[in-house]
């Protein structure tokens, strides 16, 4: 039987990231790729991550989160989640201050300074082509030689790749909405160029201190908001010299401030997160996936 069967859940949302929170710290298992899937199903509870709390493996943390997409594979990180699973966690304890573990390292959270927001570090960014990771050498990914539709005529192009805790393609472009990111984000989530597949993001940047923006996510496809996105693409704006190091982002389901620290380039994010509904997974859900 699934590790989740009969275990309670939590279904929240990050400026509309659909996220789904488990807390296995007192009955940790293994979450397979099929109970992953199953969650997400019509018959589940449908999310883009799902955020499974275990029990801390180094000290001073408060829980080894492992992420899942609602494609069932894993992520090493996940800024909206993160604010969700903190927001939860702060509730229990009590604290100002909280420390994570994910698989892209340890997760500082804050309460923010308006009610009902949360910051979130996310750390450094990479912008080493084998960080991204690329199948092959860039020497400047700040923007790669990558385009989509004809040669002379490129719909998307030359897209700043960053990494987060996971693979970012940021493409600049004059309005975001106007394209058809269900047709080119599959397409480039899974580009060879790619190796690790990655999230992909189209974004118009405003003014210093503004951008707009919209993601295909790796793992889960079109969401209202990824944070990740939102990091990468503020700070791929910074190193083009077209925006400030503290920006807003506009993004379908809500703003996120997000601010690269000067002092140990660390990037913090800033935002609401909602509490939707909670419940208990039923075991049939389960069994159901596993024998289809
Ligand atoms: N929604 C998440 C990111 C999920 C990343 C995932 N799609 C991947 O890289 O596999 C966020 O708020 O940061």
């Amino acid at each position: 039987m699934s590790a989740l069967a009969n275990h309670a859940f939590v279904k929240m949302n990050g400026i509309g990231n659909e996220i789904v929170v488990v807390d296995l710290r007192a009955h940790p298992g293994v979450i397979t790729a099929e109970d992953a899937r199953a969650v997400a199903s019509p018959n589940g509870a449908p999310y883009d991550q799902l955020m499974a709390l275990y029990p801390p493996r180094a000290a001073g943390t408060e829980s080894f989160v492992r992420i899942y997409n609602n494609d069932g594979s894993e992520a090493g990180a996940c800024g909206n989640g993160m604010r969700c699973v903190a927001s939860i966690v702060f509730e229990e304890t009590g604290k100002d201050a909280l420390t994570f573990e994910t698989k892209a390292g340890l997760i500082n959270c804050w309460r923010g300074s308006e009610p009902g927001t949360y910051t979130v570090d996310m750390g450094k960014p990479r912008f080493g082509w084998q960080d991204i990771p690329l199948a092959e050498e860039f020497r400047d990914t700040r923007g790669i030689e990558l385009q989509v539709g004809p040669i002379d005529a490129p719909i998307l192009h030359t897209p700043s790749v960053v990494n987060m805790g996971n693979p970012h393609a940021v493409f600049w472009v004059d309005d975001p909405y106007a394209y058809d990111l269900e047709k080119f984000g599959p397409m480039l989530e899974h580009h060879p160029i790619f190796p690790d597949r990655a999230n992909i993001t189209l974004a118009t940047i405003k003014s210093r201190d503004h951008i707009v923006m919209r993601t295909w996510e790796r793992g889960a496809g079109l969401t209202k908001a990824c944070g990740s996105a939102a990091c990468a693409t503020a700070v791929a704006a910074a190193r083009l010299g077209r925006a400030d190091r503290k920006v807003r982002l506009s993004l379908p389901g809500g703003d996120l401030v997000i601010e690269w620290r000067e002092r140990d380039d660390h990037v913090l994010m800033t935002g609401s997160v909602a509490f939707e509904f909670d419940g208990i997974f039923d075991p049939a859900l389960f069994n159901a996936a596993a024998t289809a």
